[in-house]
Parts: structure tokens; C-alpha cells; sequence
């Protein structure tokens, strides 16, 4: 039996939020190594012919069954309701599904994908922990919110809950996800092939239609195009992200469009596609932690407020996004300062970063340096963390004149908190802001001392629940091709459903 396996990582929109929204402003975004994996299976046991099966068997009633035809005006879709009675219709496991055939057939031939659905596919859907809040799974087995206890959990667990009440963690599962079935749909379909997916090309062109197709699916999911950031760092990895106009998509968002259109708008040689991708790596000895906090209110829709405050406060707003995007593209250049560093003086690098972890940033201005190798790595980390903290107060400011909780006050006091750690190089509230998450720079040790301390002063606060996530940068950067053996958890779930090696 062959089988795609696509895996695709979450995110984290650590500069740039709202801002990127307009392509004026590019906003910094860092991918996960938190995935999505999505596996295909042709011909396993009790497939059907011209039938996808999707199963997503983390959730409650989460299967879905499509049926295949060939029609003289292209090829149809259509949900069989009757075999999953208790599954809700995902519209966006749907609309994956039928717009990739609908592209497959034009660009390779109705025949073809026929003839590729001709021993039946089944599809199966898993996320790993960090998508869905594991705040509740630990409490009922008594265990306290650190990552030991995270990696007690069984990986790719079940949330125990249906796909509509699940707490999400706000790592773009549903972006994750499409960029994942997406691109396992066209390498199935051989409209791209996966040798492609292991390039880091952001140029390549088999990239390119994942990433057309993927925002496609995604936009008209949702019924709106946002920035895109998080399928762009899906497909790409962390990289420094400036939208694309969303006119390109308008002509495909009508129920009505010619197939010619569906090929031309998504085509990897249409210009119209004007995002830009700038690939960023954090620098060597840093790190990502991600916490999913709950601070006791829900984060209503920011959005709409801030784009309102924008439009009716023109000036004030553009001096505030000018000062607010300075920072941001400063953290850019910074990274990059930095790498810089560690690869021209390995040494000295090493030596300072092992002195800085032992103070608060605050201290940093203090810490005696040997040499100016050592003094330039300094002003790099501190000229770091004062960034950090501009663009918190930048959006804590913009917070308070759209009336939107930013970076409400609770949120605050965690970042104060966990910024004045020794070791932490600076954080923020991720993406739109409000109540769920925060993101900290730290700087990384063999021991993890630095995680450690962040854990230990997080379980020290009595008023609102803070549970780390496992998630760090993503080293392997975007979209991959994986080989499910080698996924813990897979295996196991794929059996369940006939499918084996
Ligand atoms: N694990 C999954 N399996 C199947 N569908 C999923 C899964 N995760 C997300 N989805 C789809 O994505 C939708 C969630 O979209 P949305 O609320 O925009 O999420 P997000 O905040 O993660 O972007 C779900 O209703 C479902 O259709
Ligand atoms: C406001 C934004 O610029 C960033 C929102 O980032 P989040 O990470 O908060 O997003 P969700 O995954 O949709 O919850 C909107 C956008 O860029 O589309």
C-alpha cells in the first residue's frame, strides 16, 4: 500500500500584528515545530473505489466521506452525510478536498485523477498536543502545568471533546492543517512532487502552487482573507512576511468561475502573488517558549476595532505604525546581527551568552565583558531586549486608543514577570494579542536553567492559569514530506483505520 505523509508547522506572529494586515508592513513570524501531519493511503483495507475517506480521530464524530464523479463539466465532490451521521460538514476539509481535484484534473486530466481514486483514498487528520489546550487533560491526571508533565501525555492525543468546542491554543490549527492536506492532496495527485518539499527553495515553483492553493482553501474557508502570514509560514518556515494584495483571490471567492480562472489565479507563474518571504532562523542559543494562558476572559475579535481606531485616526495611527514597524524590522535586523556574530566569533559568543544568562536583561548593561568581540554580542542582546520592550509598550499604547485588550493588564504582569527572569531576552503577546498567549526570547543553556526559572516563577502565580507549550522554532522550517514511521503516535492511530506499512 503508498502513502503521502505531508506534515506542516504552526505559528507564532511574534512583530507585526495588525500591521501585516496592510503590505506596507512586513511582520516577523515564527514557525513551529508543532505539526500537522495529514497521511493519504491508497488501497488500504475496505477503500472503495472513487471514495476519500478523512478521518480526524483526535475528535469526537470528526469523519467525512466524499464521493468522486466524473460530470461532463469537470469533476464533482459530494458528501455522503449518511455515513458519518454524527459529523458536522468541515468546510474546510471539504473544500481542500474538492478544490484540489477540481485543479488536479485541469492541470493533469480528469482521467487522471480517476484513475489515481481508483482503489479509494483514505485520509487521516492528527495535530500534535500543542494545537489544543492540555490545561484540563493534566489537572484530571493531578499533574502541575510544566513540560514534564506535557511529555507524560500520550503524543497526538485525543482531545476528548468535537472539533467545535475544542480550546485551541492559537498556533493556526486550521491554516496548519490546510497547508498540510493541501499539499499531501497535489503531491497524491502528482501535481507537485515531494522532492520539491525538501528543497529550501522559497522560489520553487511546486512550493509556490502548495502555498497558491493552500491560501486559496484557507481564505475561502473562512469567508475572508486575512494576511495569510500563518499558511505562508506553513509552507515556508519562520520567515519575515509581507502579504500579498488580496485582489488576486477576488476573481475564485465567487460561487461562479470558469476553470480556466481556477488555474490562471493560482498558477505558480502569476505575478499577482506578491507576498514576499524572508527567510529568519533565531540566533544560535535562543530559543522560543510559548505559553497557553488563561487569564480568566476570552479574547473577543480585536480586529475590526483597531482597523476602525486606524481608519478614523488617520495621522496618530501612521506615526504609530511607523514607530511600531521601526521595531519590528530592528528585532529582524537583530537576529541577523546576531548569527552574524556567532558565526565570525564563535567563541566569544559563547562566552557572553554564558555570562548574560546568569542576569535579568535589565542587568545587562552591567555584565563585565573581556573583549569587544564580547562587548558587540552585549550591545546585540541588549539592543534585543530594548526592542522588545518598545513594541510592547507601542502596542499596549495602540491597545488603549482602539479600546482593545492588546496586552490587557494581566498579560502584563506575566511579561513583567517572566521578562525579569535571568536568561530572558524579551516576549510579547502574540499575533492580535489579548488574553491566551505569550511568546519569550530566552537564551538557551545545556540544562535548560533559563526554561526551568520561567516554569518555576509561571507556577508561582495564583490568579491565572499558565501552561507551557512544547512548541520551539521549527529547525526544519515549512511544509514536509515525512516518513509516518518515524512520527510517534502515528503508527498507532493509522492502524486503527487498515493503514500500515
Ligand atoms: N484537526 C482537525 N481536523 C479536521 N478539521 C480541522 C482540524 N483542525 C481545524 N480544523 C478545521 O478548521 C476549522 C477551525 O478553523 P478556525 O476556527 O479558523 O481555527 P484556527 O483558529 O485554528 O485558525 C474547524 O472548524 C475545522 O473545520
Ligand atoms: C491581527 C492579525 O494581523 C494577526 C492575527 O494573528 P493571531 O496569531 O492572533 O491569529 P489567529 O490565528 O487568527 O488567532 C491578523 C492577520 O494578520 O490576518
Amino acid at each position: 500500500m503508498s502513502a503521502v505523509c505531508i506534515s506542516a508547522p504552526g505559528k507564532v506572529l511574534i512583530a507585526g500584528g495588525y500591521l501585516v494586515l496592510d503590505p506596507q508592513y512586513p511582520g516577523l513570524v515564527i514557525a513551529t515545530s508543532s505539526r500537522f501531519h495529514v497521511v493519504i493511503a491508497e488501497g488500504s483495507a475496505q477503500a472503495e473505489s472513487n471514495v476519500i475517506e478523512v478521518h480526524s480521530p483526535q475528535f469526537l464524530n470528526a469523519s467525512w466521506t466524499y464521493k468522486i464523479d466524473d460530470h461532463t463539466d469537470g469533476v464533482k465532490v459530494q458528501e455522503l452525510h449518511d455515513r458519518n451521521p454524527q459529523s458536522s460538514p468541515n468546510k474546510f476539509v471539504y473544500l481542500a478536498v474538492q478544490r484540489v481535484i477540481a485543479y488536479a484534473a485541469l492541470v493533469k486530466s480528469a482521467q487522471f485523477v480517476q484513475d489515481k481514486l481508483s482503489k479509494g483514498l483514505k485520509i487521516v487528520i492528527a495535530g500534535d498536543n500543542d494545537f489544543y489546550s492540555q490545561r484540563a487533560k493534566l489537572k484530571a491526571l493531578g499533574l502541575p502545568p510544566t513540560t514534564a508533565s506535557l511529555h507524560q501525555l500520550p503524543p497526538l492525543g485525543p482531545t476528548g471533546t468535537t472539533l467545535r468546542d475544542v480550546h485551541k491554543t492559537g498556533l493556526g490549527s486550521s491554516a496548519a492543517l490546510i497547508t498540510a492536506l493541501v499539499t499531501a492532496l497535489l503531491v497524491q495527485f502528482s501535481v507537485i512532487s515531494k522532492t520539491a518539499l525538501a528543497q529550501d527553495d522559497v522560489r520553487h515553483p511546486d512550493l509556490t502552487i502548495a502555498h497558491n492553493i493552500s491560501q486559496y482553501v484557507h481564505c475561502y474557508a473562512q469567508g475572508k482573507i486575512g494576511s495569510g502570514f500563518d499558511v505562508s509560514s506553513a509552507i515556508y518556515g519562520s520567515h519575515v512576511y509581507t502579504r500579498f494584495d488580496p485582489q488576486i483571490l477576488k476573481p475564485i471567492m465567487e460561487d461562479q468561475f470558469s476553470p480556466t480562472t481556477l488555474t490562471e489565479v493560482l498558477s505558480a507563474s502569476n505575478d499577482g502573488w506578491n507576498c514576499k518571504v524572508e527567510p529568519v532562523t533565531l540566533p544560535p542559543r535562543m530559543k522560543i517558549l510559548l505559553a497557553d494562558v488563561d487569564a480568566g476572559s476570552d479574547t473577543p475579535s480585536l480586529v475590526g476595532k483597531v482597523l476602525k481606531w486606524r481608519q478614523q485616526n488617520k495621522d496618530e495611527a501612521e506615526s504609530l505604525w511607523n514607530a511600531i514597524d521601526s521595531n519590528n524590522r530592528s528585532l529582524h535586523t537583530g537576529f541577523r546581527a546576531l548569527s552574524q556574530f556567532a558565526a565570525a566569533n564563535k567563541e566569544s559568543y559563547e562566552n557572553l551568552i554564558a555570562k548574560a544568562v546568569m542576569s535579568p536583561a535589565r542587568d545587562w548593561p552591567q555584565v563585565a565583558t573581556a573583549s569587544t568581540e564580547q562587548a558587540g554580542v552585549l550591545n546585540g542582546l541588549i539592543a534585543l531586549h530594548d526592542t522588545t520592550e518598545r513594541i510592547r509598550k507601542n502596542m499596549r499604547h495602540m491597545g488603549e486608543l482602539a479600546d482593545v485588550p492588546i496586552e490587557p493588564l494581566q498579560q502584563t504582569r506575566l511579561l513583567d514577570l517572566s521578562t525579569a527572569v535571568p536568561g530572558v531576552v524579551g516576549g510579547g503577546v502574540p499575533g492580535a494579542g489579548g488574553f491566551d498567549a505569550i511568546w519569550l526570547l530566552v537564551l538557551e543553556t545545556a540544562d535548560g536553567t533559563v526554561e526551568k526559572a520561567v516554569q518555576t516563577v509561571w507556577s508561582t502565580i495564583y490568579d491565572m492559569s499558565v501552561t507551557p507549550l512544547l512548541a520551539r522554532e521549527s529547525l526544519e522550517r515549512g511544509v514536509r514530506s515525512e516518513d509516518w514511521q518515524r512520527i510517534p503516535g502515528l503508527g498507532e492511530i493509522l492502524s486503527r483505520f487498515g493503514i500500515r506499512s
